[in-house]
Formats: structure tokens, C-alpha cells, sequence
């Protein structure tokens, strides 16, 4: 049975490794249960093999997978292949050639080949459709399964990019699975996360090794991952994610609800905006705990209407925030990070990008200058200077802003004069495959909240810093049906609104401080946000 390319189903890819099977189990019974359960194209590698044994392994597994009408595809070993009339071979970088094994298996064999790096798409790209079918993207994450590995993790961001240069490269033939590391707990979220920039291209689909092979049930361990791959959904916090831009934000109820709510607000912050930023989360009905233990950052995600900001601006030790993430995340409360200083230094930069890559953040807040940087448009910045002398005009402002957002599937507020709001959530959906291109960068709504120029913000410490606290405030207050972009516009309109009533109230920045807080205190509480002179609207 040969396949005809365009039929082959990527979705869950299973590759063999008899190395690791569990007592009683052999490599045709795992491949079985696999086929049995979802698994949808299978890869014999078998690393430690000698040929002989290679060979008729490959035969047993090249007659189940023909029976389950699936593809057979043998890692390395291209004469294997042949041998056994396998449907496609994949290689790495280090094994034989892929024109060479182009002409060796003809032109309707399928080639996989391991790729990680741009230069390695740009290859595949110049060699044209007939060459590379499928790449596998990896390793995501750390794995035991790849002996001696010579390449590094490369975290979502890794295959993020990989997507990108097949885009910028024009390889839309090429189907691509990530592999590494894949199991039910960061599945959802690599699929979710793992698009190109500009909309079109998802993930195939993901492959696996020790999650099935290693299996004392090779067949619920297929179940589950199908599926997860199936729900096309990463519901990563227990609150609403639409991003229908039409709905307008509904400032009052978001202000009930923290009220109601009282949420804890844990922060992981830099020592100065620690005081402010505990004194803006209480004015604004939230209840701050400054906490950075490891031990108690599970119970505290389970506590009602938890929420976690992470500020970079101290660089706590990245396995404490590490953990932090994987709490909250585990617990499906929202996530804030405020990358501060996000390319000053690239300590901040790696510790960032790290964080980005490890875990779903609910909201990035930072400044234009961080947002140009987190989104790669840095050498854009001199373009053209807007209004308010900042040396970013707002166009470059808003794609940075929408391109991120977008590529973190989160709510990206870029704070200035004017504060936009892109939410890239997608509703928390994906998709496999290629979908139609949706423009220059996705067709995501963004907001854009202003209330003219308020300069003295700048002369206290902390103040964008608690703006995060704020926003945290608003995303723990909520619960399901609750909807996290109207929380985050509410958040960013009182913080705005209340800054221009204390600069109208204040003597100078001392005065402002309290003025600040008194007002944030006030208005949350006064609660008649239509006599605020502060607009937000979509754009
Ligand atoms: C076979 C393989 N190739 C990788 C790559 O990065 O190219 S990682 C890997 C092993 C993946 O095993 P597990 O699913 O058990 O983590
Ligand atoms: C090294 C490998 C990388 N990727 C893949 C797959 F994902 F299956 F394409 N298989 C491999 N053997
Ligand atoms: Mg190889």
C-alpha cells in the first residue's frame, strides 16, 4: 500500500525505541496499542539494533501498520527501508544526505528530516517540494530518550521560529511535528503556542517516544494524547478567553467582581516596587502576599481567586519562577509578567525568554521599548517619532504589540501616552495544520486606552510596575464566566483614570505617590467609571 503524501496524518506520530519498553511488553505490542488508540504514523527506531534484528522487527511492524492502514516510516537506515518497502525514511542532520536519499526511495516515499535551526529550513526550502516532506521540529524539551544529544531544548520559542522561516522561506508544502519531551502535560499548550507569526501554519502535529513506548499502558497513554490532540482547546485558566473584539468592555462589572473576590495577588517582584506595588494591589480591593518560597507557591495557587505577577525587574532564581508558572498554570490562575528590562542585558533576555517558553502567561505588560524588543522589531523603533517625543511611532507600537500577543497566545498591554491592548488569546483554540492567511500579522483585536499625556508617572518609582499589580488584581478577581480581556481593559482604564486625577490633585511627586493611591482607592470604590476622562476603544 503506498500513500499518497497529501494523505498521510501527522496528528500523532509514534516513534518506537525498544529500549525502554516495560516487562512483558514487546515493540509490536506497544506499536499495537498505539495503533489501536489513535496513533496515526509510526517511525521504528531502533538506535541499538544490529541489522538482522532491525530488519525483521521492521518487517512485524511494517505488517501491523499495514494492517491499521498506516504509514512506516524507519529512522536512519534507508537500506532498512528498502528492505522492508517501508513508506519513508527520516534522517537527521548528520545522516545520509536528502537528495541522495531522495533518489535511492523515488519520488512517492515520504522523507522526514530532523530540523531545529533556520539555515536548516532555508536548505530545505532551496531544495524545493520534492525533497523534505515532513521536518520534525525538536527537541521542545528535555528529553532522556535522545542519547547524547548535540542540540539544546528550544522551548516553544525555538519552534516558533522554525514556523516562521518556513513562511518567510515559502515551504508550504512541508508538514512539521514537534518532538521532545511531549507528554500530556505540555501538549496543549505547545499546540496552542506554536504557530507562525503571521497565522497560517500550526503544528502537524507531535511525536512521541517514552510517553507510549515506556507505557505500562501503551494504549490509555495513546488515548490520552489523542485526545488531547483532538480538543483543539488549551484552556489554560478557569476564566473566559474570548477574543471577540466586538464586545465592549463592561468596566463595571469588573470592578464588582474585584471587589467581590478580594483576590490574592502573589508577586515575585524587584525589592523597590515591592511596598508600592502591595499598597496599589490593597487600594484596589486585591490582597498582595510577597512571596518567593517554592514550597508554599502550590498551596497559594490553590487558593481562591490566586493570581501570580512576575516582574523580572529582580532576577529571582529562575527555577523559583519556574515553579511559580508551572503552579499556577497546574491550577488554571492567571499569569502576569512584566519582562523589565526585557534586552538591557541578555541575563534579562535568556531569563525572560526562558520564562516565556516554560509556561502560558496570561498577560505581558511592559513598555514600548521592551514590547519592539520582545517582538524583534527593535531596528523599527527609529522609524518616525509620534506625539508625545517617544522615539516609537504608535503604528510600530501596535504591530509590536499585536505580534506579541500573538505569538505568546496572551493579552499584550504595551504601556505610554497611549496604552494598547492586544489579545492573542484566540480564545484559548488552535488548530493542526495550515490554515488561510490572515494578513500581516493575525487579525487580533487590540485596544487602545487614553486620556492625553500624564509626565509625572514617570517621576515615581514603581509605576509601571504596579500598573502590573493592577491588571493582576482585575485577572484574579475572576471566575468562570468572567472574560480576562474585559478585566485587563478595566485595569488599565482605572490605573490611567487615576493617575490623571492625582496629577490634578498633587504638588509634586511625593504628593503624587499618595494622591495616586488615594485616587485608585476612590475610584475603585466610587465605582462610575463614565465620569472618568480616560477612553478606551478597539482599533
Ligand atoms: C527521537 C528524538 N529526536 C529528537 C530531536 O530533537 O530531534 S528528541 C527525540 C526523542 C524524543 O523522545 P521523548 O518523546 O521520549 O522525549
Ligand atoms: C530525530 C528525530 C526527529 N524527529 C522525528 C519525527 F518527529 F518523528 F519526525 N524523528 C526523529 N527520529
Ligand atoms: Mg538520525
Amino acid at each position: 500500500m503506498v500513500f499518497t503524501k497529501d494523505q498521510v496524518d501527522y496528528s500523532l506520530y509514534l516513534v518506537t525505541d525498544s529500549t525502554m519498553l516495560p516487562p512483558g511488553a514487546t515493540l509490536s505490542s506497544q506499536v499495537e496499542e498505539g495503533l489501536m488508540n489513535g496513533v496515526t504514523l509510526v517511525q521504528i527506531r531502533e538506535k541499538d539494533c544490529d541489522t538482522k534484528n532491525f530488519f525483521h522487527e521492521g518487517v512485524l511492524i511494517k505488517k501491523l501498520c499495514t494492517d491499521y492502514n498506516v504509514p512506516l516510516i524507519v529512522n536512519d537506515r534507508v537500506d532498512v527501508a528498502l528492505a522492508i518497502r517501508a513508506d519513508g525514511v527520516h534522517v537527521g542532520q548528520d545522516d545520509m544526505p536528502i537528495p541522495v536519499v531522495r533518489e535511492l526511495l523515488g519520488p512517492d516515499k515520504i522523507i522526514g528530516w530532523s530540523v531545529s535551526k533556520v539555515e536548516e529550513v532555508e536548505k530545505l526550502a532551496n531544495w524545493g517540494p520534492g525533497m523534505v516532506d515532513n521536518i520534525g521540529i525538536g527537541m521542545v524539551f528535555p528529553t532522556q530518550t535522545k542519547k547524547n544529544p548535540k542540540k539544546s531544548p528550544m522551548g516553544t520559542a525555538g519552534v516558533i521560529k522554525v514556523l516562521d522561516a518556513l513562511e518567510n522561506c515559502g515551504a508550504s508544502w512541508v508538514k512539521t511535528v514537534a518532538i521532545g519531551g511531549l507528554h500530556p502535560d505540555n501538549i496543549q499548550r505547545v499546540l496552542y503556542q506554536c504557530s507562525s507569526t503571521n497565522g497560517r501554519r500550526y503544528l502537524d502535529g507531535i511525536a512521541v517516544v517514552s510517553d507510549i513506548m515506556a507505557s505500562e499502558d501503551a494504549g490509555l497513554s495513546t488515548r490520552i494524547l489523542r485526545d488531547l490532540l483532538d480538543s483543539n482547546s488549551y484552556k489554560f485558566v478557569d476564566f473566559g478567553l474570548s477574543n471577540e473584539a466586538l464586545q465592549v468592555s463592561n468596566i463595571n462589572a469588573a470592578l464588582h467582581q474585584v471587589h467581590f473576590a478580594r483576590p490574592l495577588v502573589q508577586h515575585m517582584t524587584n525589592k523597590v516596587h515591592q511596598n508600592f506595588g502591595a499598597n496599589v494591589t490593597l487600594a484596589v480591593f486585591g490582597s498582595p502576599i510577597m512571596s518567593e518560597v517554592v514550597s508554599e507557591v502550590k498551596d497559594l495557587s490553590n487558593i481562591p481567586y490566586a493570581s501570580l505577577l512576575i516582574n523580572t525587574g529582580t532576577i529571582a532564581p529562575l527555577d523559583v519562577l519556574k515553579a511559580a508558572v508551572t503552579a499556577y498554570n497546574e491550577s488554571k490562575r492567571p499569569v502576569v509578567l512584566d519582562p523589565v528590562g526585557y534586552s538591557a542585558t541578555p541575563t534579562r533576555m535568556s531569563l525572560n525568554n526562558d520564562l516565556l517558553s516554560y509556561g502560558q502567561f496570561s498577560c505581558i505588560k511592559c513598555n514600548a521599548s521592551e514590547m519592539l524588543s520582545l517582538a524583534e522589531l527593535s531596528d523599527e523603533r527609529m522609524k518616525g517619532v509620534d506625539s508625545s517625543g517617544s522615539n516609537i511611532n504608535n503604528d510600530t507600537v501596535i504591530k509590536a504589540t499585536k505580534i506579541v500577543a500573538y505569538r505568546y497566545k496572551t493579552i499584550a498591554v504595551c504601556t505610554g501616552e497611549y496604552d494598547f491592548i492586544a489579545n492573542g488569546t484566540m480564545g484559548g483554540h488552535y488548530s493542526l495544520g495550515t490554515q488561510e492567511i490572515r494578513g500581516d500579522s493575525p487579525s487580533i483585536p487590540c485596544f487602545v486606552v487614553h486620556g492625553g499625556n500624564i509626565p509625572i508617572m514617570g517621576d515615581i518609582t514603581a509605576s509601571g510596575c504596579s500598573l502590573g499589580s493592577t491588571i493582576t488584581s482585575f485577572l484574579g478577581s475572576l471566575s468562570f464566566p468572567n472574560e480576562a480581556q474585559n478585566a485587563v481593559i478595566a485595569a488599565v482604564t482605572l490605573y490611567k483614570a487615576a493617575g490623571k486625577l492625582a496629577a490634578s490633585r498633587c504638588k509634586g511627586s511625593g504628593s503624587f505617590q499618595v494622591e495616586f493611591i488615594d485616587a485608585l482607592y476612590q475610584l475603585s470604590r466610587e465605582n462610575i467609571p463614565e465620569k472618568w476622562d480616560v477612553k478606551y476603544e478597539l482599533i
